[in-house]
């Protein structure tokens, strides 16, 4: 029985490798250098599929890959339908935040009660995030480099990812509220989860183990 697991190049491949080292998984081509959307591994039975980082989901919930990994700020733009997030892998680390250009009171807009246009990628989390705080948006939906959208007037504040602080600091941005920390997770088909038992719960083991080992060694 083949399992189809999906990935995303970049940091999710990369810090997957010793997780799929460990349930014996190993890559049979880097996805960086070859044009191939569908890479073998030394197992005739496993199968990785490399797709965009927020298509993942879309490939587990209809069943095209069984299992697949995805941050945790994808999981919840698309939703669950169709799929278990079975285990926080603690890969791709890193923090949702509000930020806005140095120098703009961000408080002082808020207690004004002013409409703030925010840009982002997320808008379900940034929508939900002001609606909490009862700050009126407007959400202008972006796909990437967030980060410029204040520096051309398009937004007056961004929602994104924050990892070192670095691509803040290089645009002169500074993060104003900590929304959400983000992980990686392992999600899985809810039907193949039963139809492919046998061959996913080894995989989820071996997963579980180094993520174990992980925690113990951050604790020593
Ligand atoms: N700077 C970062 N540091 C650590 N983890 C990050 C960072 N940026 C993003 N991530 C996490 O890694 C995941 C994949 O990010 P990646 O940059 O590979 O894809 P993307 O460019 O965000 O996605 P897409 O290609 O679908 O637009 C994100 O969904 C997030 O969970
Ligand atoms: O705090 P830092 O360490 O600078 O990381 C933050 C950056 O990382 C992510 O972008 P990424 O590097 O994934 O680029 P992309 O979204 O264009 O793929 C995110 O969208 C930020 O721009």
């Amino acid at each position: 029985m083949k399992l189809t697991i999906a990935l995303s190049k970049g940091r999710i491949f990369e810090e997957t490798l010793p997780l799929l080292a460990a349930a014996g998984i190993v890559p049979a081509e880097d996805p960086e250098s070859s044009r191939k959307l569908i890479i073998g591994t030394n197992r005739d039975d496993v199968r990785l599929v490399i797709v965009r980082a927020s298509d993942v989901p879309t490939y587990v919930q209809y069943g095209a890959a069984d299992l697949g990994i995805a941050g945790r700020d994808v999981l919840i733009e698309h939703g669950g339908d169709g799929l278990y997030q079975m285990l926080d892998l603690n890969i791709a680390r890193c923090k949702m935040m509000v930020a806005v250009p140095e120098g703009f009171d961000y408080d002082a807009a808020v207690k004004k009660g002013a409409r703030l246009k925010v840009a982002s990628k997320y808008p379900l989390i940034a929508r939900e995030h002001f609606a909490k705080k009862g700050v009126h948006v407007d959400i202008i939906k972006l796909y990437g480099s967030m980060e410029l959208a204040p520096l051309v007037g398009l937004s007056d504040a961004i929602v994104d990812l924050v990892s070192t602080g670095g691509t803040l600091k290089a645009n002169r941005l500074t993060s104003v509220e900590h929304i959400l920390d983000i992980s990686s997770r392992l999600v899985v088909n809810q039907a193949a989860l039963k139809l492919k038992y046998g061959a996913i719960q080894p995989v989820l083991d071996a997963f579980s183990s180094v993520v174990r080992q992980g925690e113990a060694a951050c604790k020593d």
